[in-house]
Parts: C-alpha cells; sequence; structure tokens
C-alpha cells in the first residue's frame, strides 16, 4: 500500500528503535537496509530506511538522507521522520542539524522540531536540557562514548552551530498547556524566522500534545517515542487502509550468536549478567585483534555449541577503551571490532546460527550489512525500543535484534532468547 510516513534513521539500532515503537499501534512497519536499489514495491504504510550515517562525514550523510528521502516520496510518503539517537549523538559537525536542513529543502518544510526525549527510557528535555534519567546527557556515561562524546546537555547549543537558521524552543510549560498552545507556539517561532524547534518532554503524555500539535508539519525530527502517537493520529485522520495490519511472525530454530561491540554502562552490565550465568564466550580488543587478526576468535567460533547462544564481545571499560584508541586512533580501533564482529555474523551463520542478538549501534550496521540483510519485517518487543526483527540472508530466514547501547535491562540477552523461545 501507499506508504504513509516515510521515515529515515541515522543508525541500525535507532532504526529497529522506531520500527519497534511505530509497530506497537499493530500497523505494518517495513525497515529497508540502506536505500533500496530497486523502485519501492509491497510497500508498508510505515517504511523506515537505516542509515549508518551518524559518524560519517557531514556531506555523505546529507546525501544518503536526500537519497532515502527520494525513494521514501516514490513509495507516496508526503510526511517524514529524521530519527537519530535518543542521547543526541553527534559530531562536530553534525549530522542531525546539517541533514535535518537539507531535508526541509526538499521537502519545502520552513520549520521542523528536535525532540529526542524518550521517557520509557529516561531521556527527558526540560528548559532545552536533555536528561539521561536524573544526570544531565554531559555528566551521564555518554560523555565517554567511543566514537560521539557528549560534552553538553543543551540541545539548542548543540544544535545552533550545526545549522544555518535561527533554532527556537518550545519549553514544557506550554507543552503543558495542550496541542492549541504548542501550534500557536510554533507559528509565533516561524513568524519569528525560527526553523528549528527544541521541544521540551518529560513524560509519554507530552510527546502526545506535541504530536498532536505539530501535526501539520511535513518534517518531525527526533527519538523514537515522538513517533510512537502517530499511527492513532494518522487512523484517525482516515489515512490507513485496511490492509495495514502487521503479519504474524514465527521463530527461526534456536541457534544463536550473541556479538557485542557496544561499551556503553548498560552494554558492561548486559556482558556481566551473561557471563555471570555461565555464557560460553570470547572477549577481543583491538590491540589484540591488529596484533593476531581475527583468525583465533574464528577458530573458537566454529567450535562452540550454537544452541548455547555463545556470546563475542569487545565490550570494555572507558579506560581499555581509551587506551585502545590511544595506540590506534578511534575509528581505526572502532573499525577493526566492527570488521571481526561482522566475519563472525557470516561465519556463525554459516555454522548454522539462525538467531543473532547484536547489541551497539555501528556493530549493528556492520553485522547487518556483512549478512547481506536488506529488509527487515519487525516482530515483538524484547524491552523499550528494542524489538525481534525477521530477515533473509543468504537463502535463511533469520531472526534478529539490534540493541541500542544503552537500551535492555541487565538480563537482556537471556530475555531476548526468552522473548524469541515464547512465539
Ligand atoms: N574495546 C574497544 N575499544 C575501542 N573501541 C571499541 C571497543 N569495543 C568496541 N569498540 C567500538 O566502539 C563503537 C561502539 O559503538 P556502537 O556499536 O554504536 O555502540 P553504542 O550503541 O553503545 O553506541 C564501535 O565502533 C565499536 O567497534
Ligand atoms: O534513540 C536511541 O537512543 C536509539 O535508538 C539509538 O539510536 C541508540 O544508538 P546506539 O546507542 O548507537 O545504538
Amino acid at each position: 500500500m501507499t506508504t504513509v510516513l516515510g521515515c529515515i534513521a541515522d543508525d541500525f539500532t535507532g532504526a529497529t528503535d522506531l520500527a519497534g515503537l511505530l509497530a506497537r499501534s499493530g500497523m505494518r512497519v517495513s525497515l529497508r537496509i540502506g536505500v533500496p536499489d530497486t523502485a519501492p514495491e509491497d510497500t508498508a504504510p510505515f517504511e523506515v530506511i537505516a542509515l549508518k550515517s551518524r559518524t560519517a562525514p557531514k556531506a555523505m550523510a546529507i546525501a544518503d538522507a536526500l537519497a532515502a528521502c527520494r525513494w521514501l516520496k516514490d513509495a507516496g510518503a508526503q510526511r517524514f521522520f529524521w530519527k537519530y539517537c535518543s542521547t543526541f549523538d553527534s559530531t562536530a559537525e553534525g549530522n542531525i542539524g546539517p541533514v535535518a536542513e537539507a531535508l526541509m529543502d526538499v521537502i519545502g518544510a520552513d520549520q521542523t522540531i528536535y525532540c529526542p526525549a524518550f521517557p520509557e527510557n529516561g531521556r527527558a528535555i526540560f528548559m532545552g536540557n536533555l536528561f539521561v534519567g536524573e544526570q544531565p546527557l554531559a555528566e551521564s556515561s555518554m560523555k565517554d562514548h567511543p566514537l560521539t562524546p557528549m560534552r553538553d546537555s543543551n540541545l539548542m547549543r548543540l544544535l545552533a552551530p550545526q545549522v544555518s537558521r535561527q533554532v527556537g524552543l518550545v519549553n514544557r510549560l506550554t507543552v503543558a498547556k495542550g496541542p492549541d498552545a504548542v501550534r500557536d507556539a510554533l507559528m509565533a517561532l516561524r513568524k519569528a524566522g525560527t526553523a528549528h524547534v527544541v521541544f521540551d518532554a518529560v513524560e509519554n503524555a507530552d510527546l502526545q500534545i506535541i504530536a498532536q500539535g505539530t501535526r501539520h508539519l511535513t518534517l518531525l525530527t527526533g527519538g523514537s517515542a515522538i513517533a510512537m502517537p502517530l499511527p492513532q493520529i494518522y487512523a484517525d485522520e482516515g489515512l490507513l487502509g485496511a490492509n495495514s495490519q502487521t503479519a504474524h511472525h514465527t521463530a527461526p530454530v534456536a541457534r544463536s550468536i550473541v556479538l557485542s561491540g557496544s561499551c556503553s554502562a548498560m552494554t558492561n552490565a548486559q556482558v556481566a549478567t551473561y557471563l555471570k550465568n555461565g555464557a560460553p564466550a570470547y572477549q577481543v580488543d583491538p590491540l589484540m585483534l591488529a596484533k593476531e587478526g581475527n583468525g583465533p576468535v574464528l577458530s573458537w567460533l566454529a567450535q562452540q555449541d550454537l544452541s548455547r547462544a555463545p556470546l563475542i564481545y569487545a565490550t570494555a571499560a572507558p579506560e581499555s577503551v581509551a587506551a585502545a584508541q590511544e595506540k590506534l586512533g578511534r575509528q581505526k580501533a572502532g573499525q577493526i571490532v566492527e570488521d571481526l564482529l561482522a566475519e563472525c555474523a557470516v561465519t556463525a551463520r554459516d555454522a548454522g546460527a539462525r538467531r543473532f542478538i547484536v547489541a551497539g549501534g555501528e556493530t549493528s550496521g556492520a553485522v547487518t550489512q556483512a549478512l547481506k540483510a536488506t529488509q527487515l519485517e519487525i516482530g515483538p518487543e524484547i524491552a523499550p525500543g528494542v524489538p525481534w526483527t525477521f530477515t533473509e540472508s543468504a537463502g535463511q530466514r533469520l531472526a534478529i535484534t539490534l540493541k541500542s547501547g544503552n537500551f535492555g535491562s541487565e538480563d537482556f540477552f537471556t530475555k531476548a532468547q526468552q522473548v524469541i523461545d515464547a512465539l
């Protein structure tokens, strides 16, 4: 059917996060890995294109987003969503603002909103400042992220250097007054020449109000949670047809692999819990890989019983990440790990693995691309923002979950297996 909302996500876990929250509505959501090289066919009402552009050079991130936007327009979309991280992960150049501005130009939008709030995962915005739990972003563990360390908590200050037009704020006091007040505030800001409007939101009820008050905009930007109310809004407007509902999924055989390249505080805790539960595991680090290559890890993997869901992980504490980056450089250290985990995924698939649990956004991008998965259908949610997905790779049906670094509870790796066993 014709696509109603066309979404572009800057990384793969972010894309499954967004797709999972849209799919809570029961509507069919389809996720494409990269911009499809064929014309739209059998499209869903909600289409999400996953890019791997969060840390890409600005020009490349813009080019990828514009190509995605063209494909989504061809699929029929007239409304668009630009998804980035709920912790506003950016490089010094962008890419959140530059991509938003480029999309505004091609869509013909003179104003858009920025709302990375995700209350179920502890991301709240107040007076333009982003909080992770009770901590300002820049005091949270995101200050030590291996690729995008976040050292400021104020979204207006983070966004302003990334865009050429004026940045403003609609604060919580206005949001609390309801959708009409939100709309009026946007109009007033537009009159004053403000194109980029950051929105405060601390709970799901705020997101409902914002989604209602901004329904006239053709481009919205944010984390996944601000998109959650959209399916109901579109259904109320009569935009969703009879064939919009999602299909039922069955689980592939229980041969699994867990691949973890995230170094977030939560993934560190998840790995520690999985190890404590006695899972077979192999720890790698970029310095060891640079010296010995991937051979020893692949030999270990070849001997594993995949029904026990073995874990291969580079997940490490900030000090050891910093030590590897000092010797190899930030990009190279990350690339070595991503290349290894991507090779492990292909090796595991060829050895019979049919369920893949992957932790980390960049890591998920590397793994999914190596498996040459092109389209994911969205299945059950394991944790807020982390669904199981189903795809094909080398003629095999696979289940894959792509976990954002900071998402999920400490028992996530075990919980993921329980959720799919229950299908
Ligand atoms: N021990 C390590 N030392 C240095 N870099 C690492 C290490 N382990 C993983 N990395 C890299 O850190 C980055 C983590 O990013 P990502 O996978 O997006 O995780 P997250 O979802 O937590 O942001 C990846 O590029 C990964 O290859
Ligand atoms: O919005 C979010 O927090 C996630 O969807 C996301 O994008 C997280 O990125 P990674 O932590 O790099 O997986």
